[in-house]
C-alpha cells in the first residue's frame, strides 16, 4: 500500500516545465515536417504553372492562403502565411 499523499507525488514545476517541452519539441518536428512537405506540393503546382507557360505567383491564391490563416489565427496568422509564402515560393 502507498504511503504517499497525493500532494507528495505532483509533479515539480521543473518536472511538468520539463515535460511540456517535450511535448513542444516533438509539436515543433511535426509542424517543421508538414511545412517541409507543404513546400514540395507548393513547388509542384509552381513548376507545372510555369512549365505551362504560366507564373510562378499567383497573387490571388495567396490572397486566399493569406485570408485562411486569418480566419483561423487572427492577425498573426497573416504573418504566419506570408512567411510560408516566402518559404515555399521564395521572396518577391
Ligand atoms: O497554389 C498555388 O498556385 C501555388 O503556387 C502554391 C502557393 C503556396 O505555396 O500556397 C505558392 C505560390 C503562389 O504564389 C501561390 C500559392
Amino acid at each position: 500500500m502507498s504511503t504517499t499523499t497525493p500532494e507528495e507525488t505532483a509533479a515539480t514545476p521543473e518536472a511538468t516545465i520539463a515535460a511540456a517541452r517535450e511535448r513542444i519539441d516533438a509539436i515543433d518536428d511535426r509542424i517543421i515536417g508538414l511545412i517541409q512537405e507543404r513546400t514540395a506540393v507548393s513547388a509542384v503546382v509552381q513548376q507545372t504553372r510555369i512549365s505551362s507557360g504560366g507564373r510562378r505567383v499567383s497573387l490571388s491564391r495567396e490572397m486566399e492562403v493569406l485570408g485562411h490563416y486569418r480566419e483561423a489565427l487572427g492577425k498573426p496568422g497573416t504573418s504566419l502565411a506570408m512567411t510560408l509564402l516566402e518559404l515555399c515560393r521564395g521572396r518577391i
